[in-house]
């Protein structure tokens, strides 16, 4: 089932640049559609454009962005206001910018579910610690945490915590493991993974991470200087890329096995094909 379409997506800037030139896509209730293309192709632009939360300045032109039968351009700021959090949310590479450093983060998950239903403040307390334990935080101790005295990776958790909280039917997650340390990437991942399959709900899923994609993906979409020049399923993108720039950008990932032949360093055994890149001095 369609959840999302997008028909035309135009972005410019204020003196009419055209940075984003008429993108089409859809994505499928409950599937993992990825975004990839080099830096400043305008991912992060377009995902904004989706809900109006384009940055002061730039503007945008479209046909249609339909969701769950709305067409979302239509919309005016007050009912886009409602379906933000409910229906369609975000996290971003930035944590810290889900929260506001001075209150704690009970509070603004409190503000949350106020906003957007009738609960009691007892039941709004006993979901927020609730949905914190399900990603692995102390839900009755992180609620009454400030943002600073978290790590980088248990933000991110309680920020997917935040955007998960109403249950969206589309999470936009825009570089979500991109400032975070290797283990807590995995772990950011492995819960992303988790709730979209529990909560069934789609992921538009912004990377540079293509092992990731790899791993996780269900669609792809290959972005270049504001335009999608190729999308499909991932295994058919990945097995038969139909663009000269996808080939480049999927052979610049090293397989994590057989890898190709490595030169042997003087004095060492050449690597046996097959073998893990190493990550020592000898690699
Ligand atoms: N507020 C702005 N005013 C003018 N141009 C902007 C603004 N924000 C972004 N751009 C330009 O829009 C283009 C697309 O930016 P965008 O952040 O969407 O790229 P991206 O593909 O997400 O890159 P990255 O992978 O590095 O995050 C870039 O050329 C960028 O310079």
């Amino acid at each position: 089932m369609e959840l999302l379409k997008v028909r035309d997506l135009k972005i410019f800037t204020p003196d009419n640049r055209s940075l984003v030139h008429g993108l089409n896509f859809s994505i499928h209730a409950g599937e993992w559609f990825a975004l990839i293309g080099e830096s400043g192709s305008g991912k992060s632009i377009s995902a904004f454009a989706l809900s109006a939360l384009l940055p002061n300045g730039l503007r945008r032109e479209v046909q249609e962005i339909q969701l769950l039968g709305k067409d979302l351009s239509k919309l005016s700021e007050w009912e886009l206001r409602k379906i933000r959090g409910t229906e369609i949310a975000y996290v971003f590479q930035d944590y810290q910018s889900a929260f506001t450093p001075y209150f704690r983060l009970g509070r603004q998950m409190d503000e949350v579910m106020q906003a957007h239903t009738d609960w009691s403040k007892g039941k709004r307390q006993t979901k927020a610690w609730e949905a914190l334990n399900e990603v692995g935080l102390e839900g009755a101790e992180v609620y009454r945490r400030y943002p600073f005295q978290l790590s980088g990776g248990q933000l991110q958790r309680a920020a997917l915590t935040l955007a998960m909280m109403m249950e969206p039917k589309l999470l936009i997650a825009d570089e979500p493991t991109s400032a975070l340390d290797a283990m807590s990437a995995n772990t950011v991942l492995t819960l992303l993974a988790r709730l979209k399959n529990e909560k069934g709900c789609a992921v538009l899923f912004i990377t540079h991470d293509l092992r990731c994609v790899r791993r996780y993906a269900d669609r792809v979409a290959i972005m270049q200087n504001g335009s999608i020049i190729e999308a499909g399923p991932k295994q058919e993108v990945f097995k038969n890329p139909r663009e000269v720039y996808t080939q480049n950008l999927l052979a610049s990932v090293p397989p994590l096995y057989n890898p190709p032949r490595r030169l042997p360093i003087l004095g060492q055994e050449p690597l046996e094909e097959g073998t893990l890149y190493a990550t020592t001095s000898n690699a």
